[in-house]
């Protein structure tokens, strides 16, 4: 399905947006639910990812497909590991197997696992034969996926000894790793990260022990809320919901970033309400190593208002759901704008001119289309394979209509 996307303006009835639950934390939290008993969850994320996390920690089956969903990949790979006398093979899309989990997969085998490549070395899918892991200390590479390291933690607590990790490199995403530590805390694992070093303290549960945890909505999908207001007209408001204050998520950052495109984000209560209060700095400069899944969204408001914008710390984009830097490179030029890209940064010139009807690529790649669908508040653009939203936030296009934007949809 394409959509296309009228140029738009926001409607003045500032509607209010009840976002998914994070897909991050859901799937932390479901992997929990599945290790320890008396865990209940409130707001589990409806995104692809989380529901394919769902069916799989479910299944008996021999084979789990887990399609585009990175996290569950490389989360399962440790549980599976940990789950004696199963064996499974994980595998899931095409592009799941060009993404890369040799380091996890070393670290599990230093542990103990048993983990076998089927096609290609350092590369699902992955045959899987649960083991006790019987070893409690390895080291790493921290500056390729963070998800690797959240893995690791995750089955941690289980593993008779616990954990003891040795980072290596520069460490990336580092965020993801800290929500990973927090969410073991509010069930009751002891943690510690100092420097390169984590510690998790081995736990069992003790039978009646109940803990209730509500995921806050998702940061990441908030960010096309954020550019929707600031390509927006000044005053105008927008409320997304159910946030929270102190966040776990790194894309949080999001508040402060979005003030330099003249967005104020305020509480009230669990209500963000985004408000173009200003006009934008003359450039963007940020490095978003602790952010890359808003990289996207940032590219194109910097764009839809003419901005130069020079962004770091993007390393991880190209070992994404498509490589996040070539896809924005490509997309962003067929309205005309000048970007350059590194292996780790991207370049955006400012410019004041927007070509209009311009079909937008998606790669399998839902933040492609939902960072792009905003610039509707600038000109008139097609969304090729708009589906694809489903992999963090099913309801997208919907909501989308619901604060003004026009939609027409074509099954091609
Ligand atoms: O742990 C997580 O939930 C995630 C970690 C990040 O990946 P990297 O650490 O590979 O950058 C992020 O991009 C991804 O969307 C979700
Ligand atoms: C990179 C992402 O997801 P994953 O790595 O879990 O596929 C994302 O949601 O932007």
């Amino acid at each position: 399905m394409d959509i296309l996307l009228h140029q738009s303006k926001l409607s003045d009835k500032s509607s209010k947006i009840q976002i998914t639950g994070s897909k991050s934390e859901s799937n932390r939290l479901l992997l929990l639910q599945a290790l320890y008993q008396g865990i209940s969850l409130e707001n589990v994320s409806n995104s692809d990812d989380s529901v394919l996390m769902q069916k799989a920690l479910a299944s008996k089956e021999n084979v789990i497909d887990i399609h585009h969903a990175g996290t569950a990949m490389r989360f399962l790979t440790a549980y599976f590991a940990t789950q004696i006398g199963r064996t499974v093979e994980l595998t899931g899309s095409k592009r799941m197997k060009e993404r890369p989990i040799g380091i996890l997969v070393e670290a599990l085998k230093q542990l103990g696992a048993e983990i076998n490549y089927i096609e290609n070395e350092g590369f699902p899918p992955l045959l899987i034969k649960g083991k006790t892991l019987t070893k409690h200390k390895v080291t790493l590479k921290a500056n390729v996926s963070s998800q690797y390291i959240s893995a690791l933690l995750l089955i941690a607590p289980k593993l008779e000894n616990g954990l003891e990790l040795t980072l290596e490199g520069e460490i990336t995403s580092v965020p993801y790793i800290n929500m990973t530590l927090s969410l073991l805390n509010e069930i009751g694992v002891e943690t510690s990260f100092n420097k390169n070093t984590i510690i998790v303290k081995p736990k069992e549960l003790n039978k009646n022990s109940q803990n209730h945890l509500t995921v806050e909505s998702d940061w990441s999908s908030a960010s096309y809320y954020f550019s929707c207001a600031g390509l927006s007209e000044i005053g105008t408001q927008i409320e997304i919901a159910s946030y929270k204050n102190k966040s776990l998520q790194g894309d949080s950052v999001l508040v402060e970033l979005y003030q330099n495109f003249g967005v104020s984000a305020q509480f009230s209560g669990h209500t963000l309400q985004l408000k173009k209060t200003n006009h934008p700095e003359s450039s963007i400069n940020f490095n978003l190593k602790n952010a890359p899944d808003i990289a996207q969204t940032i590219v194109v408001t910097a764009f839809g208002l003419g901005l130069k914008c020079d962004l770091y710390g993007l390393h991880t984009l190209k070992i994404k759901e498509t490589d996040r830097l070539v896809a924005l490179k490509t997309e962003l030029e067929k309205f005309g704008a000048k970007v350059e890209i590194t292996k780790d940064s991207l370049h955006l010139e400012a410019s004041n001119h927007i070509k209009s009807n311009v079909s937008i690529e998606t790669y399998n790649d839902h933040r492609m289309a939902m960072a792009f669908a905003p610039l509707a508040l600038k000109t008139n653009l097609v969304i090729k394979d708009a589906e694809v939203v489903s992999k963090s936030y099913p309801t997208f296009w919907r909501d989308f209509k619901n604060i003004g934007f026009l939609t027409e949809s074509n099954n091609n």
